[in-house]
């Protein structure tokens, strides 16, 4: 039987696509906001002393702290200034990282960061969103202070992964093998959250499958669509957030993962989320949480390595309307966070109770 090609494509084919868009390759944004000196360096130190931590040859605390995302690139700034002072005075015992999140998973819909939507207004300028996201990474790199993101869309690690010091995949992602591929040739530490039920499964799985080499497609510098031959990454660990509208940062909590991780002859270094479940999505009960961690430490726990904390300017957050101008400076307009004397209160008080133990971790 003969066949012949027909040309009656546009019925069955790109049906539900509206537009293909040509989007700057990350060789050229990189070539416009190129790695300086001072940012490759920030970078350098960030990934090896995280690793260290993990390694436990650096027994301080890592801390991943900032916004719960994005949305004002001065606000982030101001926050960085304070924070680098913040963490050179309490850096015997405690290693900050900046969070500066760009991409954010919705549970349903919703503004999905700076990089798809930067103008806050459907416009989804996502090429201005990738300048502004590396434009900014550059920058807080240049203050000193290492960045920490969420790796949500497998297409951006090329035009902003070399200013990232450690990433976390999220607890909607963290069973999704797109991810747990890209975090395989991610050149940074990886933190996976356990899942939205609050279920270690899908994390301890994430781990193991991240620590081998994949091959799959994804975007080159030169924006060719490519197979990707990854080595593996060995320094995946987990998040742990809660889930199910209960906490799991508690003491029988973080027993239960250290056994979960073993079994899953996994990595038994644990980050907990002061956030998300673990404060039953109230930022102000963030402090409760670090606390709980800190007693944890200074009683004995040897596995917990790092605490995340939702944090900015200002507390709480604000719902994003249709005039974006309206917006109270330095309030998230995603998940409530910490305000900024809480954090400063909260970090010191952290660093108080833990300092006398670290040397014995
Ligand atoms: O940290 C951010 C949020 O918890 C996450 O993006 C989900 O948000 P949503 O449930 O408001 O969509
Ligand atoms: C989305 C986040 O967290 P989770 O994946 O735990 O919901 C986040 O930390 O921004």
């Amino acid at each position: 039987m003969t066949t012949t090609s027909t040309t009656h494509t546009a019925d069955i084919d790109d049906v539900n696509i509206e537009q293909f868009i040509p989007l700057i390759t990350p060789a050229s944004l990189k070539a416009e906001y190129p790695l300086s000196e001072a940012a490759y360096n920030t970078v350098l130190t960030g990934r090896t002393t995280i690793q260290n931590i993990l390694d436990g040859t650096d027994k301080r605390l890592l801390v991943v702290v900032g916004p719960c995302s994005i949305h004002d690139v001065k606000a982030a700034h101001e926050y960085a200034d304070k924070l680098v002072k913040l963490a050179d005075e309490l850096k015997d015992s405690i290693y900050i990282v900046m969070r500066v999140y760009f991409e954010k998973p919705r549970t349903t819909v919703g503004w999905k960061g700076l990089i798809n939507d930067p103008d806050m207004n459907d416009s989804f300028d996502i090429e201005k969103g990738l300048r502004m996201a590396r434009k900014l990474l550059l920058d807080l790199n240049e203050k000193g202070l290492p960045c920490a993101t969420e790796a949500l869309d497998p297409n951006t690690p090329q035009y902003m992964q070399d200013l990232i010091s450690w990433s976390a995949i999220g607890a909607r992602t963290t069973e999704s093998q797109t991810h747990r591929e890209m975090s395989s040739g991610l050149s940074c530490p990886v933190g996976f959250k356990n899942g939205t039920d609050g279920g270690m499964t899908v994390a301890v799985n994430a781990m193991n499958a991240v620590k081998s080499g994949h091959n799959f497609l994804g975007l080159s510098s030169d924006g060719q669509v490519c197979i990707i031959k990854s080595k593996g990454n060995p320094y995946a660990h987990v998040v742990l957030r809660g889930g199910n509208g209960k906490p799991n940062y508690d003491q029988s909590s973080v027993e239960q993962a250290e056994n979960e991780l073993e079994k899953g002859n996994a990595m038994v270094k644990i980050m907990i989320d002061s956030s998300h479940a673990n404060s039953g999505k109230d930022p102000y009960l963030q402090p409760m949480v670090i606390q709980n961690v800190a007693e944890q430490i200074k009683n004995g726990n040897k596995s917990i390595m790092g605490l995340m904390i939702e944090s900015h300017l200002k507390g709480g957050n604000q719902k994003l309307t249709s005039d974006p101008s309206q917006l109270e400076y330095g309030k998230s307009i995603t998940d409530g966070c910490l305000d900024w004397d809480s954090t400063v209160a909260s970090l010191r008080n952290l660093r108080n109770t833990i300092k006398e133990v670290l040397p014995s971790r």
